[in-house]
């Protein structure tokens, strides 16, 4: 499957951004994708107060129309990083979702670890001042196998893509609005990690560039193998990035080095409740 990564810089005109986020998918259709995966926050990223007004709901929302449209139009899959859904006056769900060909709807995920975090005079961010958590995992089932849905903070908690990869998940998304601080040290190390040790594809498209005043995202959109080898990175700015998945990799690391059929976890399985 060929698949499109789409690196944005969202702001806070949510009519241009969705307008990017148009030509971003027609021109990966028309580059041949079959799928195309959007970053988190895709269509709205602004301040916490600011953010419930720009909450919709999934799938009878205009925003899911738009998409639902696209992937009939171009007959593709569009995993759709995250929008903000409606939850109540002054919080939203972190939501990403996944259409379809047919523009149907095969799967939701709400993010569920809020990004609550103060890096001493560095950075501070309380994701739950304006987003209420999910609470249920997500595997959407693609023509290439299982995969497991999930969000940017997501990433650091990996029980959460072990349960997906003994659940059958041989892909796992991550969408992300990474924070170029964190992400100079953390972004790639984690993502090649999930990889290798849950042997799926990792395809984790981002948010590059200053978002908000002071507030930066680190870009660096990838897609890694099962080997944890980067098949496909964005260089800096935005635009769209391409990548083959060859599914026997999975099979391949799988068997050369069979660390899931070797988990002991009678022996440590209370040690993550
Ligand atoms: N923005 C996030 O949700 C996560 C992040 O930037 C990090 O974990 O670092």
């Amino acid at each position: 499957m060929k698949i499109a990564l789409v690196q944005m810089n969202t702001k806070q005109d949510k009519e241009k951004n969705i307008k990017d986020i148009k030509n971003f998918i027609d021109e990966a259709a028309g580059n041949g994708a079959e799928l195309v995966s959007l970053p988190e926050y895709c269509t709205y990223l602004g301040k916490d107060e600011d953010k419930s007004k720009h909450a919709e709901l999934i799938p009878d929302g205009e925003t899911f129309k738009l998409l639902s449209n696209l992937a009939k139009k171009h007959s593709i899959f569009i995993h759709v990083g995250s929008i903000l859904e409606e939850y109540s006056e002054d919080k939203s769900y972190n939501t990403s979702f996944m259409v379809n060909p047919d523009g149907d709807m095969i799967g939701k995920y709400r993010k569920i670890h809020l990004f609550d975090i103060e890096i001493e005079g560095i950075s501070k961010y309380m994701e739950s001042n304006s987003i209420i958590n999910g609470e249920s995992p997500q595997i959407v089932d693609l023509p290439i196998g299982k995969a497991g849905l999930s969000i940017c903070y997501d990433m650091r908690f990996p029980e959460l893509y072990r349960g997906y990869a003994l659940e059958g998940a041989k892909v796992l998304f991550i969408p992300a609005a990474f924070t170029r601080y964190t992400g100079m040290l953390h972004w790639e190390l984690i993502l090649r990690a999930r990889a290798v040790e849950n042997q799926c594809f990792v395809i984790a498209a981002g948010q590059f560039g200053e978002n908000l005043p002071g507030k930066e995202c680190y870009g660096s959109s990838m897609v890694v193998d099962p080997w944890g080898v980067v098949i496909s990175r964005a260089s800096e700015g935005t635009g769209v990035i391409y990548a083959n998945l060859d599914m026997s990799l999975v099979e391949k690391a799988r068997t050369s080095i069979p660390s899931l059929q070797n988990r002991k976890p009678e022996y440590y399985k209370d040690l993550t409740k």
